[in-house]
């Protein structure tokens, strides 16, 4: 487990805080209360356990601030707390590179400082991609954004962006400048939007030219957001930078929830049903060979009954696994429910079937499911449909009649339809 670090001394704010981080976050809290003890825990403690520091800017033995410094030595990732902000003093702790500063007679002051953990929690996996042609902007942006531990792309042309763009789907966010040789801020963020909708990725427009119109039309053009560059403010970076990552994210995790079963991450039936229906017009239309599967794991029950529920769930979860890393990218795997599960391949023929699912079978027969040092094997019964039949329902349902003669005949084992009369 990652630790936090509090440095204050206000007994009843350290409580308070270690209170609030461990009941909402997986962290572990650690309060000192001066700044010699805070120096004597860093010298001892392995920086690379310390995951962030919340520290109070007036310490009874350091009343300028100087922990900011010396936390930054270490690179540690500073959050600080101050109760009479001046300029000069947001200044000087800017300069250290913290992660955010908290007025600290605020009373969002505690909520404010969980959100900020969480996103430091989650930054790391999110992408994002800055477009500007000065590689000096590339770089403070970048320095900035890699103090929130995001990870960041850099593109001095926005035609290589694009390309990346049409080959990953991992960026949640573009920031990008307006005046580029190659093509211009607007172009760039017309070019994405064919892309990508705003659900998907956000774009945040940026400009050092002085044109009232620019934010205007950055926001037609399809941004969400703009960014003077003489108005510069790493607070307001920040939040912006937040706010558009977190409603992509929040959409992502809206989309998973409605189309990915909860436990093995897998399709869930509706989704198999949008996904394979498209599919399977076309595939019958043009007479591609099809193999329409059910999976159902043998005697899963006693797991259950004999080990409990959890270990239940991790077996469900490692088949899951199994089942997604045995297939094509462009093959359809889902879970049905229980300890069903359903898999859609095209251009499969008979023999072809025949190899995989006995392949398969044995695959899992073989694998040892280590659930916290309690080993278990199961096996599965398959049956098989890969006679066509317009009707995708039709085809699963032929699918567990094979299934069914499976589990009749013995289980651990693959029951594929017969030849059709007349289609040898
Ligand atoms: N752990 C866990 N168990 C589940 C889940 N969904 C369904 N089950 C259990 O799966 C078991 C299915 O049992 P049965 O339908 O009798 O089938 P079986 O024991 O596998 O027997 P056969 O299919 O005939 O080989 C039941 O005990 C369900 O409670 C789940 O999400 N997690």
């Amino acid at each position: 487990m990652k630790n936090i670090l509090v440095v204050d001394d206000s007994k009843f704010f350290c409580a308070l805080i270690e209170k609030k981080i461990t009941e909402s976050l997986d962290y572990q809290v650690m309060s000192v209360g001066t700044y010699a003890s805070a120096e004597a825990l860093l010298d001892v403690l392995d920086i690379e356990q310390i995951d962030a520091c919340l520290v109070d800017f007036r310490l009874p033995d350091a009343p300028e601030g100087e922990i900011v410094q010396l936390l930054a030595k270490k690179r540690i990732p500073t959050i600080v707390l101050i109760s009479d902000i001046t300029a000069e003093i947001r200044n000087y702790i800017w300069k250290f590179r913290i992660v955010d500063y908290v007025i600290k007679s605020d009373n969002y002051v505690t909520e404010y400082i969980i959100e900020t953990l969480q996103r430091l929690q989650i930054n790391p996996s999110i992408k994002i991609a800055l477009a500007d042609d000065s590689k000096t902007s590339l770089r403070i942006m970048s320095t900035l954004l890699s103090v929130h531990k995001y990870q960041t792309l850099q593109f001095n042309d926005p035609l290589v962006l694009i390309e990346h763009l049409k080959q990953h789907r991992d960026i949640k966010l573009v920031i990008t400048d307006y005046d580029m040789p190659a093509m211009n801020g607007y172009d760039l963020t017309k070019n994405i939007r064919r892309l990508y909708s705003k659900q998907e990725l956000a774009i945040i427009g940026m400009s050092a030219r002085d044109d009232v119109l620019m934010s205007a039309n950055f926001l037609k053009y399809g941004a969400d957001d703009f960014i003077i560059k003489q108005s510069f403010l790493a607070e307001e970076f920040y939040l912006r930078v937040a706010v558009n990552t977190s409603r992509v994210i929040e959409y992502e995790k809206l989309t998973t929830a409605a189309t990915k079963d909860y436990l093995t991450g897998l399709n869930n039936r509706r989704h198999f049903y949008e996904l394979v229906e498209v599919m399977h017009s076309s595939a019958y239309r043009h007479s591609t060979p099809v193999a329409c599967a059910l999976v159902d794991i043998d005697h899963f029950k006693q797991v259950n009954d004999t080990y409990g529920h959890q270990v239940g769930d991790a077996v469900l979860t490692k088949i899951a696994q199994i089942l997604q890393s045995s297939v094509r990218k462009s093959d359809v795997v889902a879970r049905f429910g229980g300890e069903e599960f359903c898999m859609y391949m095209v251009g499969i023929n008979r023999e072809n079937s025949q190899i995989f699912f006995d392949k398969l079978l044995k695959r899992i027969e073989g694998t040892v499911i280590d659930v916290d040092g309690l080993e278990i094997s199961v096996t599965v019964s398959i049956g098989v449909n890969i006679n066509h039949h317009h009707v995708l329902d039709s085809m699963i349902e032929i699918a567990d009649k094979c299934l069914y003669d499976a589990k009749e005949t013995g289980r651990n084992k693959v029951v594929i339809t017969p030849e059709e009369p007349g289609k040898a």
